[in-house]
């Protein structure tokens, strides 16, 4: 990551994956409140931002499927420029942002929150806008329950609907991980009848006594959101069937994509040899911080 006065390049939005995924119960909204542990993992997107002096937020990178306007980086950004205005009394700054998309969409992987989460760290750090962790957590809420957890920027312990987090110890490894090509919708999964609603909840330690006394690799809990994913989607059945046959394998968050935990880099290279060419796929190691922290630390925007 390069530092300079009026940019900040090559800033890292990591993928997470959902280690597991219980659904607890339905607000009154409709919204479902939730259990699930955030994995921080060293493949993602990149970004880059660039000082502009008319107050614009711009993004200079077309990415398919996703205009600008609707996009969670100039939604996100726009809304701390409101922000900066309000406790500065005075226009926000503005910003060019490109980027270099590698996640795929609807993939379970949190691309587009991450994104959002990078550029919000990196762009109060440019601007000097002055947000600790926590408002900027607070103020990215409404666009995403996944975006403050990216902020966070630590594995988590998530409920509500995945803002309320704790730090949580997982296990250092390397993951395999299928894109099986389709984009899964999240609230086609969410507002399906069949859904498990009623899962029990669990409790952080449960998860953390789990990584010890482990001895066949399974992982803890299940993702209650798999079932519904699979049946709608044959591409993600097939390529859970598929990993199975190395060891504990998942879809992360709605879908599509399935993972798989291994001890070692040699382990996730041999099967990732094998993963059929009709599906990408890839290997990532497992993250304890998220990679901004670096920066954050050196530019004192986050204690
Ligand atoms: C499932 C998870 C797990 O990490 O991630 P992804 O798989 O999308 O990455 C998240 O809970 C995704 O949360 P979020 O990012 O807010 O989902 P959105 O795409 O905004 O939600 C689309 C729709 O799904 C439904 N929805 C979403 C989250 C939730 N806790 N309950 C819901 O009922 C709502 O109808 C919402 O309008
Ligand atoms: N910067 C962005 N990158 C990806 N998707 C985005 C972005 N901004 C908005 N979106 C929208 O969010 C949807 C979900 O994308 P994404 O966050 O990558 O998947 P998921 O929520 O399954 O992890 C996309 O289909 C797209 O319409």
């Amino acid at each position: 990551m390069s530092f300079r006065q009026h940019s900040l390049h090559d800033c890292p939005a990591p993928a997470k994956l959902n280690l597991f995924l219980h659904i607890n119960g339905r607000r009154a909204d409709g919204y479902h409140q939730l259990q699930t542990v955030f994995q921080l993992v060293d493949h993602g997107d990149t970004l880059h931002f660039d000082l502009r002096a008319d107050g614009l937020v711009r993004r200079t990178t077309i990415v398919a499927g996703v205009p600008e306007e609707i996009d969670l980086i100039v939604r996100a950004l726009r809304l701390l420029a409101l922000e900066f205005a309000r406790r500065h009394g005075r226009p926000a700054p503005g910003v060019d942002v490109a980027i270099d998309k590698r996640l795929p969409m609807g993939g379970g992987l949190g691309g587009g929150s991450s994104d959002a989460a990078t550029a919000l760290i990196a762009v109060n750090h440019l601007w000097q806008a002055g947000l600790d962790r926590a408002e900027l957590m607070a103020l990215s809420l409404p666009l995403g329950a996944d975006i403050p957890f990216f902020i966070f920027g630590e594995n988590a312990f998530a409920e509500g609907v995945g803002e309320q987090l704790q730090a949580v110890t997982t296990r250092d490894c390397w993951y395999v991980v299928i894109e099986p090509g389709v984009a899964v919708p999240t609230a086609a999964i969410f507002s399906s009848e069949d859904l498990t609603r009623d899962t029990k909840p669990v409790r952080i330690a449960d998860f953390s006594r789990h990584l010890v006394i482990q001895t066949d690799r399974k992982g803890f809990g299940k993702n209650d959101l798999q079932p519904v994913a699979t049946r709608l989607f044959p591409p993600v059945a097939e390529a859970v069937r598929w990993l199975s046959s190395y060891g504990d394998a998942r879809m992360t968050g709605s879908g599509a994509c399935v993972f798989c935990a291994f001890s070692s880099e040699l382990e996730a290279e041999a099967v990732l040899a094998k993963v059929p060419q009709v599906w990408g796929g890839w290997k990532a190691q497992s993250l304890q911080r998220h990679p901004m922290h670096a920066l954050l630390q050196v530019g004192r925007v986050i204690e």
